[in-house]
């Protein structure tokens, strides 16, 4: 009876003949044969012990080899490759803020690393209406990402082959960066660049586009899901890249990796080597017009209407507590924004100061002028009127868009119709430009 056998175990005076049982099992266990299997058992323990506390110890130098298994090949490809095939020539373009140097034409050959919610949209739209007015040649993928989360692979390029001499001059499409296969792709004077985000309102943002898909779904708030990160975040279920490092993941490294300050500051090195300037988009204008300083561009060119906002209804303010939580859950993303907003300021001042000024202000002018001239203003998804202008909408982001003003002349629509053309429309109407060329 179970019940019995239960009570006998427990009570201080047990019945007899369970003393009698208990008593036969402990000579069994004595016994000398019994012995020998103890200690086989003991020293297989002691060995897992052991190999348990090499582990531990080793876990510095595994941490560094998870998180360069895939850049350290990059690295190397780079090192061997690309400071020989593409000099970065700070020196002649970026670097020197001359506004009169004969060498300053206007740059062609562009990549661009479309990070995740970081206004890399507005920055598209504007490389995409700088190719389409001058007919240059995008390399598209074959769906609307570079079959992201996988790493770029230069077969993921519409058209591309290795024997083909085909001339792409600008890539801007989301990918999870690999500087060897993109190079296989980009004639050798590309110019790198890529955009940042500050990782506390990136997250926030995220985390409402996001909100239906994996580490995000179950929790109730952002605050929730950085409370219980071990319950909601499992690396094997689906898109953990969006609740974790996501810019770190998008530039190629391992999002998920414990990173050593030696490592983070490794990390930061060699994004400097790959890009000839990274962007940050709490200063966005700023960043444009560094962005027209090094590509020799004019304020016209960079002349953009911020695409892909939310509306304030689905935007969240943050507790202090949360805050602080992101910059250690998603520790490398805050070690790379904290890096290049600081060389971003000294890039500025190199620039100078007033000189920056001076250009934000005009920029900002003309985008209200022009903003005045095309638009009614942004609007929330629903009463957008003109489909073709809709943007994609996305977990409880409401994404808003905008409507033009009627009436306009028919080549001033065309220019204000691209300018708040959102991303996937803009596009398959290149796309389908680019067909109907060959
Ligand atoms: N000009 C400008 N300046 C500052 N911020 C801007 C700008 N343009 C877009 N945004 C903000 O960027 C967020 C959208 O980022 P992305 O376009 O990169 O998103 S996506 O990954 O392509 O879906 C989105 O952020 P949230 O509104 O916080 O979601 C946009 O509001």
């Amino acid at each position: 009876m179970p019940g019995f056998q239960k009570e006998t175990l427990y009570t201080k005076e047990p019945v007899k003949t369970h003393t009698v049982t208990r008593t036969m099992i402990a000579v069994k266990i004595y016994s000398p044969q019994n012995w020998k299997y103890f200690c086989k058992i003991l020293v297989i323990m002691v060995m897992i012990g052991f190999i348990v506390q090499f582990w531990k110890v080793s876990e510095p130098f595994r941490c560094q080899e998870q998180i360069y298994r895939n850049t350290s090949e990059l690295w190397q490809e780079f090192l061997k490759n690309t400071m020989k095939a593409r000099p970065i020539d700070k020196g002649s373009s970026f670097w020197d803020t001359s506004p009169f140097i004969d060498s300053c034409k206007p740059k062609n050959h562009i990549f661009f690393l479309k990070t995740h919610k970081t206004a890399s949209s507005t920055v598209m739209n504007i490389l995409f209406r700088f190719g389409d007015s001058r007919n240059l040649a995008f390399a598209f993928p074959f769906q609307s990402q570079f079959s992201y989360p996988s790493f770029f692979s230069s077969k993921f390029v519409k058209g591309f082959t290795e024997q083909s001499n085909k001339e792409f001059h600008i890539m801007c499409h989301h990918m999870r960066f690999q500087l060897s296969e993109v190079e296989k792709v980009m004639p050798n004077d590309t110019f790198y660049f890529t955009i940042l985000r500050n990782p506390i309102s990136q997250m926030e943002s995220s985390f409402s586009y996001y909100r239906n898909t994996g580490a995000f779904q179950k929790a109730k708030s952002l605050d929730e899901f950085l409370k219980n990160t071990s319950m909601y975040y499992i690396i094997s279920k689906g898109r953990s890249y969006y609740a974790k490092n996501s810019m770190a993941f998008d530039l190629g490294f391992d999002h998920n990796t414990h990173t050593s300050a030696k490592q983070l500051k490794l990390v930061c090195h060699m994004v400097e080597s790959m890009f000839d300037l990274v962007l940050i988009s709490d200063y966005f204008d700023e960043s444009l017009v560094l962005l027209k300083n090094a590509l020799c561009w004019s304020l016209d060119d960079i002349l953009s209407i911020p695409l892909n906002s939310r509306s304030n209804t689905t935007k969240r303010s943050l507790s202090k507590d949360t805050q602080e939580k992101i910059k250690t859950w998603s520790q490398i993303d805050w070690h790379l924004y904290t890096y290049f907003n600081r060389s971003f300021w000294n890039q500025v001042e190199k620039y100078g100061r007033e000189r920056m000024e001076r250009d934000v202000e005009e920029l900002r002018r003309k985008r209200n002028e022009t903003a005045q001239a095309c638009l009614q203003g942004e609007v929330d998804p629903k009463h957008i009127r003109d489909k073709s202008l809709a943007p994609y909408q996305s977990g409880i982001a409401r994404i808003l868009g905008y409507n033009l003003k009627p009436g306009l002349k028919e080549i001033d629509k065309r220019l204000c119709q691209r300018l708040v053309t959102p991303e996937l429309q803009y596009s398959t109407l290149l796309h389908d430009k680019s067909k109907n060329a060959t």
